[in-house]
């Protein structure tokens, strides 16, 4: 029989569930997962309430199923830790924050693995927009497509100046981004701003991106983690019980739309990525990665 979601979450975090305290970590300092091969590096500071999630996927942080699910697995233990209150969203690779979904999941695709697929970007999603806890992106480096969705998932967004890029671009890969990614996009930037930027598929550098709200700060790169460090405490003056309300008004009419159509975003998916048009594209894509290196 399949395992419902919740199921195999429970499941996975009866794998994961030890916390790992390395004899060199500070007292005040849990690690959830520290081992360097793990996808995903966590750590809970008891002393602030606040956690870090670094992706850790090199060398682009694209998300593949085991990432989302493992992304999945811990956001839930965070937030049943009573005392954990925030969040800090971040990458392990300084110059990359996420090159957003695998593109390997959609070209050439299993479909039960297809389905699963997204299934938990879909789960992930939706615990993410609607977390209970204060949560910021620190986003230091690209952050295209899937990677600017986990940002809009934040409560708040400070990204590293540079030459990197930020943005919904899917139409660049001759694929749509599906009603809540827009949604997400359009609670944060406007209806007029999103229709732009998503029929163009638009990368905005660090600068526009501050101007159309997309960000909430550009700072140097050695900044980011303190800015957001900082940014946190203001977050966590609130009382959690009203903010936490209050973002629940605010997003959860959203989060329930995806809910109610759930199954149907999944086969519209599918049909979508299974065709040949849209596997001709990605193959395109993906070629022109590839040639960008030579
Ligand atoms: C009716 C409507 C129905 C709707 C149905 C739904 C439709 C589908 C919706 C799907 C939504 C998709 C969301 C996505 O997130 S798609 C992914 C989009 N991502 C990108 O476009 C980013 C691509 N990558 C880059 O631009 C660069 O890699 C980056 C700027 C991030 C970093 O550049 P850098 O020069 O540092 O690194 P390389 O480009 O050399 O990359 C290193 C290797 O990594 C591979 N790579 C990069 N990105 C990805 C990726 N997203 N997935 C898989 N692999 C990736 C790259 O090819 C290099 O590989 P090799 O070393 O093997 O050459």
């Amino acid at each position: 029989m399949a395992l419902s979601f919740s199921a195999k979450l429970m499941r996975g975090v009866s794998r994961c569930a030890a916390l790992v305290t390395p004899k060199t970590a500070p007292t005040s300092c849990r690690y959830f997962s520290s081992a360097e091969n793990s996808r995903v590096l966590v750590n809970l500071n008891d002393k602030t309430g606040v956690a870090t999630m670094q992706l850790n996927r090199p060398p682009v942080n694209s998300l593949n199923l085991e990432v989302l699910t493992d992304m999945t697995i811990a956001l839930d233990k965070l937030q049943t830790e009573k005392d954990c209150r925030g969040m800090i969203l971040t990458s392990s690779s300084p110059g990359i924050f996420c090159a957003g979904l695998d593109i390997m999941e959609m070209y050439n695709p299993q479909e039960d693995r297809l389905r699963e697929f997204w299934r938990t970007l879909q789960e992930l999603w939706k615990m993410m927009y609607g977390s209970r806890l204060a949560t910021i992106a620190a986003i230091n480096g690209h952050s295209p497509a899937g990677g600017c969705l986990l940002s809009l998932t934040c409560d708040y967004r400070i990204m590293a100046q540079g030459k990197f890029t930020i943005g919904l671009n899917e139409t660049l890969l001759g694929i749509v981004a599906p009603f809540w990614f827009q949604d997400t996009m359009v609670n944060t930037v406007g209806h007029r701003e999103t229709e732009r930027a998503l029929q163009l598929g638009l990368l905005y550098s660090g600068e526009n991106a501050l101007k159309v709200g997309l960000i909430d700060e550009l700072v140097s790169p050695e900044k980011v983690m303190e800015t957001a460090e900082g940014q946190m405490q203001m977050w966590l003056k609130i009382p959690d019980f009203a903010r936490q309300l209050t973002k629940e008004q605010l997003r959860g009419p959203t989060v329930q739309k995806l809910a109610q159509h759930q199954e149907a975003d999944i086969d519209h998916f599918v049909n979508f990525i299974t065709k040949k048009a849209i596997q001709k594209s990605l193959e395109m894509y993906l070629n022109m990665l590839k040639q960008k290196k030579k």
